[in-house]
This record gives structure tokens, C-alpha cells and sequence, in this order.
């Protein structure tokens, strides 16, 4: 490693749109580098870099990769460290602390669609970070390309000359080469000391049953070396490293890391949150200034995970514990619920993040999930004291007069929406539905045609886009609208607490936390749901959503006849006692909620059906 000074280093990231074709690109540096070899082309081409089975089935990354690279270049040997970053706005801290360890960027841009909402979040956080910026222009293949077009569109949106911008086809490889000596040519090598005392800065982490902690590290200055003992920064725990190396892109041992690479370490750390994201590691003994480090992953999406079956609790919490290991950004908390059970609260970065969270807890570890409305955290201020409440059983209620609450606020973030310009109006009114304020909009191309698109900006509560804004932005756009937004602090509001009430017992996993205007479409709404997926009693049940003492809404679920096994004829013993020894089978099952009984997968539908 000691040949690769760093002169001959470039450490970059690709940064775009989701599905704007980052993996794809990275596939084939990989192979033009005969880092890989070339995957069989065809339908069933896997990208490498997206590793779980999850963003492949979503088309999405989620966790950052890294892989180093050699290239000859003017007859010299380079090494290229690409950090992939993922592409969602959910993750953009993962996308800004894969930045820290480059000096470049590629931003790719699709070529059909033109810059979207996250290629202009992407381009920001790269260029507040001082790197450089290569503007590709991707999928110059593809009939619908309009290369001219976009690369005008970059031009007026990012202030990009036209003559930087590479047009490429990741697809088939042309211009890939073009990419190749772009990075070495144009992105600045690290600022490395060498000669100083080691200053290792950790950027990501992942968790080896055998190793313990895996760490990524960029070298910022010096030299690290196996059986070097260092320290953290952060925790003063000391360690050896006990294997180090580079990705290339499995990890291949090296005898040293020098200032300036990238690669990965394993020093017996055993703990996940040993590796504090952020840090700096330096040899024991010496006296280093540490790297500013990262703010923590705030997370702001909450819900309870249950398991269907009360008794796979610890199975459930078994998988949650190893899952959250290769993704630090999720935090957990135990809680039970009378309706529920125990169960554990999770915080997300955002509902894409939980989708997430949910759909590899299912497919990794076979396990089906009741998941609780989601919801944001909220300041409630007394007159001494601001609590966080991010779990409505929590929250006060503020419809009771006697109440010592003097505010309540909650999360607002500043959205903006990429869309064709006939879909505008339909976007403003989606948009003031969940309660938008400070709406704008302007173009952003210059052209004047129909088909112009125009970028939407708005203050909007993070509670009303936790859910299903996501989606129906995609529908009432026809998929075109492309969405990002960014946390802009805390605004009053008037928010209630929502209970549902099953023959006048509360039903604590279903409580709500919702503005006082949508007390009653809710209220009906969910009446409805509940008494459609409430199995029949044996006396009639009244299901009441009610905020504070008021009732806003009123089902009435009938009575069912008594006899549960009148219609089976008698004599048939076997038989009858069959039907009552299933019944005995799914009473156990069944939640008593007051005197009604409730299956736990009643709840699973509820709350799915729900979030639709
Ligand atoms: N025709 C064509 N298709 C491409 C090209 N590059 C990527 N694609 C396709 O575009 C889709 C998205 O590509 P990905 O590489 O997965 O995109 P990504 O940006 O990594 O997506 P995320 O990781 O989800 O953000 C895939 O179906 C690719 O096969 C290209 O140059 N031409």
C-alpha cells in the first residue's frame, strides 16, 4: 500500500436520484478496473454493490459500500476508492457521512428524467462540502435521452458548463472510460500527512459474528498498522488491530493502511456501539486533535413492533437486536401494550426507513409484524418542563381543561417537489390537504414547453408525510414527481390525542396523535376499519373514536347468535370437539380487551389496512 501516495489516490462517491443508475455505474468502473469480473449480462444481471436482498428487490441501496480500485492511468498506477451512497431521502445522513471520506463527486443525472429532487439535495450537501462536482449525464442510450435538453437544465440549475458534463450509457459502458480519467484528472488527491501521528476517522460500520466490529476508516494522517494498538477519540477504549485491508471489493488484508486510503479494520471491538460513527481513532499514547465528528442520526419516523404470536416475543426481539446491528440508525426501546403485549418501540429516520426495517425483519428472519402508527416526536411544554412524546399513549390530554399543558408542538420540514407542470395544481392541492404553509414554486426550465417542470417548495408537518404522502404524490403525479425534505425545526400546533374505544374500554395500541381538524374524517374513518375487521361477539359492541370526553365517531358491531357449534349436527362427537378444540386454539390467541375478544391478527389488519 505504500506505493499509493496520495498523489496517486482519489477517494469519491457517486451521488444521484434514486434509480438514476448510481450501482449500475459503480458495476462498471468495477469492471473496467478488473475489479470484478464482468457479471453475465442479461436480465438476471445483479448489481454488486446493492447487497441485501431487500434493495434488490426495491431497486434501492441502503447501506453504504465501499470498494478501492487500481487504475493505470498515463502510465501510472492509481487507486481509486469509490464510496457508494445510498440514494433515499431517509438516508442522507448515511449520504453525508460517505462524503466525509471523499474529495469528489460523480453526480449522476438521468438523461430521460432530468434533474430530480434529490439530485439537487445530493449536489447541495456535496458542494457545502467542498468537492468536487462531475456532472455525468446517464442512459444516453435510451430513445427517450435528451441529453442537450438536461445538460441545459444542469447548466441552469447547478451552474455547470456544458463542456464538464460526460454523457454515458452505465448500461452498455460508453463514455465509462471517460468517467475514469475525469476522476483522476479532475478530483483533488487527499490532503494526507503521512509523517504525522495517525488519525484513522471512522465513517461506517458493520457487525462480523467471528470479528466482532467491522470499521470503516479513512486515514487522515500517518500510518496504521496490524497489531498497532489504538484508541477511540470518543470512548478512550483501547484496542489492537487485529486484521486491516482494503475493499476490493471483498475485503482483501493489507499490512498497512496509509494517510489518505480508505479500508477497513477489525481491533476485537465487540459491541456495535463501540464504533461511534464520526470518530477518530489514534495510536495509544499519543495526543491527537480529533476530527469534527457527526451530529447522531436523529430519529424522527416511531412505532411499536409487535409479533403476531405474543409468545414469538423474544424471537421477534432476538431479530430486531441482530438486525439493528447492521443498521445503526435504528433505535429501540422495550414497551408493552395491554392490547399488544410486549413488543419494542423503534425509531426510523424516516417511513421509508421503517418500510425497510420491517421488510428485511420479515424476510430475513421470517418473522410477521404488527407495526403501530407510525408518529414524529412532539414537544410538550408544561410551564416547568418540554417533554418529547413520541408514543400516543404518552401524550397528555390537552382537550381536558384541567390540563398543565401550555403548548404543543411539533416537527416541520421544508419539502420540495420536482414535477411536470400539468401536475402542479394537483400537487398544491395534495400538498394544502396536509396542512402546507409558505408554498412556492418556480421553473426550472427555461424552454416554455408543456412538458416544463417546475419545482414546488412548502413548510409542511413531518407527521403528515410519515405515512402515505409518498405515495399518493406518485399516483396524482403518475409516478413522475420526485420528492426530498429537509428537517426546519418545531411550529406550534393543535394536536389532540386520539382513543378508539371497544365497548367504552380504550384499545391503547390504536391511540392517535392528529390535528384537531382531521378529528372527524379520522374518527369515521377508522370506526369504519375497526368494524369491519372486529370479529363478531357474543353481545352487541359499541366501537367509539373519542378526544378527550368528546365522541367523534360511533359503530355498532351486532351481536352473533350464541351457539357457536348450533349448526353442527349431533353425534358427530369427533367432529364438534374438533371445532371446540380449535376455538380453544385461537382463544389463546385472542387479546381481552374489557370483556372483548380481540385476535391479534385483527390488529395486524387494522393497522396495515391503515397505512393504505
Ligand atoms: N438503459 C439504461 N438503463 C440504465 C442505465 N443505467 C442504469 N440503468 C437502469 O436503471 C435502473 C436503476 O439503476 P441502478 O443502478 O439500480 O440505480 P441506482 O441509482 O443505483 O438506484 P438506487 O440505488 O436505488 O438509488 C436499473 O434498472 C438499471 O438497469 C443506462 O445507462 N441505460
Amino acid at each position: 500500500m505504500k506505493d499509493y501516495a496520495c498523489d496517486r489516490i482519489r477517494n469519491f462517491s457517486i451521488i444521484a436520484h434514486i434509480d438514476h443508475g448510481k450501482s449500475t455505474l459503480a458495476d462498471r468502473l468495477l469492471e473496467l478496473t478488473g475489479t470484478i469480473q464482468t457479471v453475465s449480462k442479461g436480465a438476471s444481471t445483479q448489481q454488486f454493490l446493492d447487497k441485501l436482498k431487500v434493495e434488490r428487490e426495491r431497486g434501492i441501496t441502503v447501506k453504504a459500500q465501499t470498494a478501492s480500485m487500481f487504475h493505470a492511468h498515463e502510465g501510472q498506477e492509481y487507486l481509486l476508492n469509490l464510496i457508494d451512497t445510498p440514494g433515499h431521502v431517509d438516508f442522507s445522513w448515511e449520504v453525508s457521512r460517505s462524503m466525509s471520506a471523499c474529495q469528489g463527486a460523480l453526480l449522476l443525472v438521468d438523461a430521460t428524467q432530468g434533474v430530480q429532487a434529490q439530485s439537487l439535495s445530493v449536489f447541495h450537501a456535496a458542494r457545502e462540502r467542498g468537492l468536487t462536482i462531475i456532472p455525468v449525464l446517464n442512459k444516453i442510450d435510451l430513445p427517450a435521452a435528451q441529453p442537450e435538453r438536461i445538460t441545459a437544465q444542469m447548466e441552469a440549475i447547478f451552474g455547470i458548463q456544458p463542456s464538464e458534463v460526460l454523457p454515458i450509457s452505465a448500461k452498455t459502458g460508453q463514455g465509462v472510460r471517460d468517467v475514469l480519467r475525469a476522476i483522476v484528472e479532475r478530483i483533488p488527491s487527499p490532503e494526507g500527512r503521512p509523517d504525522d501521528k495517525l488519525k484513522a476517522f471512522l465513517f461506517d460500520s458493520s457487525y462480523d459474528r467471528y470479528r466482532g466490529v467491522i470499521s470503516l476508516v479513512s486515514i487522515q494522517s500517518g500510518i496504521l498498522r496490524k497489531g498497532d494498538r489504538i484508541a477511540s477519540s470518543h470512548t478512550k477504549k483501547k484496542y489492537e488491530v487485529t486484521e486491516l485491508g482494503i475493499m476490493h471489493p471483498e475485503e482483501v488484508p493489507t499490512n498497512d493502511l496509509h494517510s489518505g486510503q480508505v479500508g477497513y479494520i477489525a481491533c476485537n471491538m465487540k459491541q456495535s456501539s463501540e464504533a461511534h460513527i464520526g470518530d477518530t481513532l489514534h495510536r495509544v499514547g499519543e495526543v491527537i486533535e480529533p476530527m469534527t465528528g457527526f451530529q447522531p442520526a436523529k430519529a424522527m419516523v416511531f412505532a411499536g413492533i409487535y409479533p403476531i404470536d405474543s409468545n414469538d416475543f423474544p424471537k421477534l426481539e432476538e431479530s430486531i437486536k441482530r438486525l439493528t446491528l447492521t443498521d445503526r440508525s435504528v433505535t429501540v426501546q422495550r414497551e408493552s401494550s395491554t392490547a399488544l403485549g410486549q413488543g419494542n418501540r423503534l425509531g426510523f429516520l424516516g417511513s421509508l426507513h421503517m418500510d425497510v426495517f420491517r421488510q428485511r425483519l420479515e424476510d430475513e428472519y421470517d418473522a410477521n409484524v404488527i407495526i403501530t402508527a407510525p408518529t414524529v416526536p412532539f414537544k410538550v411544554i408544561y410551564k416547568d418542563r418540554t417533554v418529547l412524546v413520541s408514543n400516543p399513549t404518552d401524550f397528555p390530554d390537552v382537550a381536558d381543561s384541567t390540563s398543565k399543558v401550555r403548548e404543543i408542538q411539533e416537527p416541520i420540514v421544508k419539502a420540495s417537489i420536482i414535477v411536470p407542470e400539468v401536475y402542479v395544481g394537483d400537487m398544491m392541492e395534495l400538498c394544502f390537504s396536509h396542512r402546507a404553509e409558505e408554498l412556492d414554486y418556480r421553473y426550472l426550465d427555461t424552454s416554455g414547453a408543456s412538458s416544463s417542470r417546475v419545482i414546488l417548495t412548502c413548510v409542511i408537518p413531518l407527521s403528515e408525510i410519515v405515512s402515505d404522502f409518498f405515495d399518493k404524490l406518485k399516483s396524482r403525479s403518475s409516478g413522475f414527481a420526485s420528492f426530498d425534505y429537509e428537517a426546519a425545526g418545531y411550529k406550534r400546533s393543535d394536536l389532540v390525542k386520539m382513543m378508539f374505544l371497544l365497548n367504552n374500554k380504550p384499545v391503547d395500541a390504536l391511540a392517535l396523535i392528529i390535528h384537531r381538524s382531521a378529528e372527524q374524517s379520522v374518527g369515521r374513518l377508522w370506526a369504519k376499519k375497526l368494524h369491519k375487521v372486529i370479529p363478531r361477539q357474543l353481545f352487541e359492541v359499541p366501537i367509539q373514536a373519542v378526544v378527550g370526553k368528546k365522541v367523534v365517531a360511533r359503530e355498532t358491531l351486532s351481536a352473533m347468535r350464541a351457539d357457536v357449534t348450533a349448526g353442527l349436527y349431533g353425534g358427530h362427537y369427533e367432529r364438534k370437539m374438533k371445532h371446540l378444540e380449535n376455538q380453544k386454539e385461537s382463544k389463546r390467541k385472542m387479546k381481552r380487551i374489557g370483556s372483548v375478544d380481540l385476535p391479534q391478527e385483527a390488529f395486524f389488519d387494522i393497522l396495515r389496512t391503515k397505512r393504505s
